[in-house]
């Protein structure tokens, strides 16, 4: 049990004891990680202030217009990492394809690779409501002392060794899991240290919000629409209320302090819904499944899904266990 008020890095050296591939590699990866997450934070405060509002003029391979914060983060996150000379590849949803990285040594001996969504939520950058950045860190699967290859990247999320997001909200937080717990530390701004404030973080096993953004409802396949209903209908503990930020890390965070659910689901315009498996869903599912929550594709576990290209979409339901397991029901149903 973790005193609470332990900083991240004290944490962090804490836990590298009982981390079954323990060489100080996994631990000097977060910590750069946590440093990253301070540089965004400070970017991201004085947003309004500096010219980091608005379009970057760029779209990315998602079709997506990308904000110059999504830019700025992508940036900030990837050469931290690459200056730390600890991973041997990274991935994120703002770039084209992977980055192969190779050791000072020039033998590629790192082997970690991390995969990022620098800035989840970019919608809400230019007004000023809490964004997000999430990280899946896998070990690879191609021999050391190779460069990494697309494989090392397409592991299902069930191999993940590690994940986690920072919420850019009323206060900066740092949330993530190696497998054993899911813990979250809060930022104190004056000393640019994260804090121990929310240890053995767990989904309540059910609650009464749901997250979903209902301005699609038309185009939802009926087994949604029906669970939308459920939600909606005076019965028992329901209606439930309806709260959608529209920045995936904050709508999760909030579900899984006070009990909710998250769905974007596929639609008639959306064939396999948004988010991105890699770097939203897998690593969300990961933190989800380690709080006693769940997160599906409506029907089967997403990190039991075998990846097959860097940037594919799923449908992504996810939260307190009955809730999902309620929504799933009516896919069943429906199909
Ligand atoms: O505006 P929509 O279609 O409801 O989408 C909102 C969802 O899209 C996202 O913004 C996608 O993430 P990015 O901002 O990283 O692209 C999620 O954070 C959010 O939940
Ligand atoms: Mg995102
Ligand atoms: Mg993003």
């Amino acid at each position: 049990m973790h005193r609470k008020n332990t900083t991240l890095g004290e944490f962090i050296i804490e836990n590298q004891s009982s981390f079954q591939y323990s060489s100080g590699e996994l631990s000097k990866l977060i910590n750069a990680i946590r440093l990253a997450a301070k540089v965004v934070n400070h970017e991201v405060n004085k947003a309004g202030l500096v010219d980091i509002i608005g379009a970057a003029g760029d779209t990315n391979i998602q079709g997506e217009d990308q904000q110059k914060l999504d830019v700025l983060a992508n940036e900030k996150f990837i050469q931290t990492l690459i200056n730390r000379e600890i991973v041997c590849g990274i991935a994120s949803e703002e770039e084209d394809d992977f980055i192969s990285i190779n050791s000072s040594d020039n033998k590629h001996q790192n082997k970690y690779i991390v995969l990022i969504d620098p800035l989840d939520g970019s919608s809400n950058i230019d007004v000023n409501v809490s964004v997000g950045t999430i990280f899946s860190i896998y070990r690879r699967v191609t021999p050391i002392g190779t460069p990494v290859g697309l494989e090392d990247f397409l592991q299902p999320g069930r191999a993940q060794i590690a994940a986690g997001y920072i919420v850019y909200g009323t206060s900066t937080m740092l949330v993530y899991t190696t497998g054993d717990g899911v813990n979250g530390f809060t930022l104190n701004p004056a000393l640019g240290t994260f804090y121990l404030s929310h240890p053995n973080m767990e989904f309540p096993e059910t609650g009464k919000i749901y997250s979903v953004n209902e301005g699609n409802y038309v185009h939802f396949h009926q087994g949604v629409k029906d669970y939308i209903k459920y939600c909606q209908k005076e019965e028992g503990d329901r209606p439930y209320t309806s709260r959608y930020i529209g920045s995936l890390v904050s709508d999760f965070h909030r579900n899984m302090i006070k009990g909710g659910i998250y769905l974007y689901p596929k639609s008639s315009v959306a064939a396999e819904g948004k988010l991105r498996l890699l770097y939203e869903c897998n690593p969300m599912a990961f933190i989800a499944e380690q709080a006693k929550g769940k997160a599906s594709n409506g029907f089967d576990p997403i990190m039991d899904i075998k990846p097959t290209e860097l940037h594919q979409r799923v449908p992504f339901f996810c939260g307190s266990r009955k809730m999902v397991e309620k929504a799933e029901e009516f896919m069943q149903a429906s199909k």
